[in-house]
């Protein structure tokens, strides 16, 4: 057997889905980003959502005034696709560097209330997505109350996925942070359009994490944790070497009472740790080898950028999670607060 090796170098990585927020919060949530990721797809669902050409770019301001110093970081924009997302807007969009355009199904996930109430709304605006070269993002979960939370992305991509790709063969799409053997399975087998990210978490758990020997709020995000066969599964598409999946850490910011609380929020904070999450998850699947094209190139592939031309090195050396960092005015609970892991950025 070869020995495990003791660092790696990476080119370095990108963060293809993030949740930055807005306001007090962004000095704590850009610097934790760009201290390691060179870009990151910002996530436009605040309240109110990012949903045009000029909020994008005020939005972007906003990002870019919190970078630190000496620090390059590219914030690539979003819009937020509701039922009256005009092709018009989109086309503005485009024209000012927006590379994509996100689909949140109305009361899906946090701050979804905006979203989309029935797909063939938004097919003018698909089309026009589709002529323009944008991304489109799925958050791919159905809403329907007699859907069970854990079947709600495979009801997704076998009522909604499907027809979509056959409906627009040439729209370049991402799967968002998908959950389970289903979707892996089927974005495998879809056209090179379609791709997936992946976030630590759902490599690094199931839902025994959460809810084994007491409820773990921590854990709870969406779409939520699945059963193990499922996390082997994306950890097997992960280290695949299949171009299709790439690098999201979904890291979503909420203060930690937020998150333990009577009714907790959902997601988990992971951009201050993030590149470390997933080492250690290639780490555990004997693929470390795979992690660089993973985080660094297949992204940056599929939306059509360069890849980054610098590089980060992250060494085998135990170091332990804070309990807490800072969210603005409040504190929040990153991943695996307090825990160790052995996986640390040192170069
Ligand atoms: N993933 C989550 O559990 N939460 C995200 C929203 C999302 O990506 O669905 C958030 O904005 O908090
Ligand atoms: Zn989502
Ligand atoms: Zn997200």
């Amino acid at each position: 057997m070869t020995q495990k090796p003791s660092t790696i170098t990476l080119l370095r990585p990108d963060d293809w889905h993030i949740h930055l927020r807005d306001g007090a919060a962004l000095s704590s949530t850009v610097a934790d980003a760009a201290k390691t990721f060179g870009r990151a797809i910002i996530m436009p669902n605040l309240v109110p959502p990012v949903m045009n050409a000029a909020q994008a770019l005020e939005y972007k301001s906003r990002i870019q005034a919190q970078i630190p110093a000496n620090t390059a970081f590219e914030p690539l924009m979003v819009i937020y696709l509701t039922d009256n997302t005009t092709p018009e807007q989109i086309a503005a969009a485009r024209q000012a560097g927006v590379v994509a355009c996100k689909l949140y199904p109305a009361g899906a996930t946090t701050n979804s209330d905006s979203g989309v109430t029935d797909l063939k709304k938004v097919y003018p605006a698909l089309e026009a997505m589709q002529e323009h070269d944008m991304r489109f993002l799925m958050h791919g979960e159905v809403t329907d109350s007699d859907i069970d939370i854990f079947d709600r992305e495979k009801a997704f991509i076998d009522r909604t996925l499907v027809n979509l790709e056959e409906q627009f063969p040439e729209l370049k799409m991402v799967l968002e942070h998908i959950t389970t053997k289903d979707a892996a399975e089927f974005v495998a087998s879809a056209s090179n359009h379609v791709a997936a990210t992946i976030t630590a978490h759902h490599l690094l758990f199931n839902r025994n994490h959460m809810l084994a020997g007491g409820i773990r709020p921590h854990y709870y995000c969406l779409p939520i944790l699945k059963r193990n066969i499922h996390q082997e599964a994306l950890i097997q598409a992960a280290t695949s070497g299949s171009p299709k999946f790439f690098l999201g850490t979904d890291s979503a910011p909420h203060a930690r009472d937020k998150k333990e609380a009577a009714c907790g929020c959902a997601g988990a904070y992971t951009a201050f740790h993030g590149i470390e999450l997933y080492a250690q998850a290639f780490d555990n699947a004997d693929a470390l080898d795979k992690l660089e094209n993973f985080a660094s190139v297949f992204g940056p592939d599929f939306y059509g950028l360069p890849r980054n031309n610098d590089t980060i090195t992250l060494s085998r050396t135990d170091w332990q999670i804070p309990e807490t960092l800072p969210l603005g005015d409040d504190i929040l609970a990153p991943l695996l607060a307090g825990e160790t892991i052995h996986w640390k950025r040192t170069a």
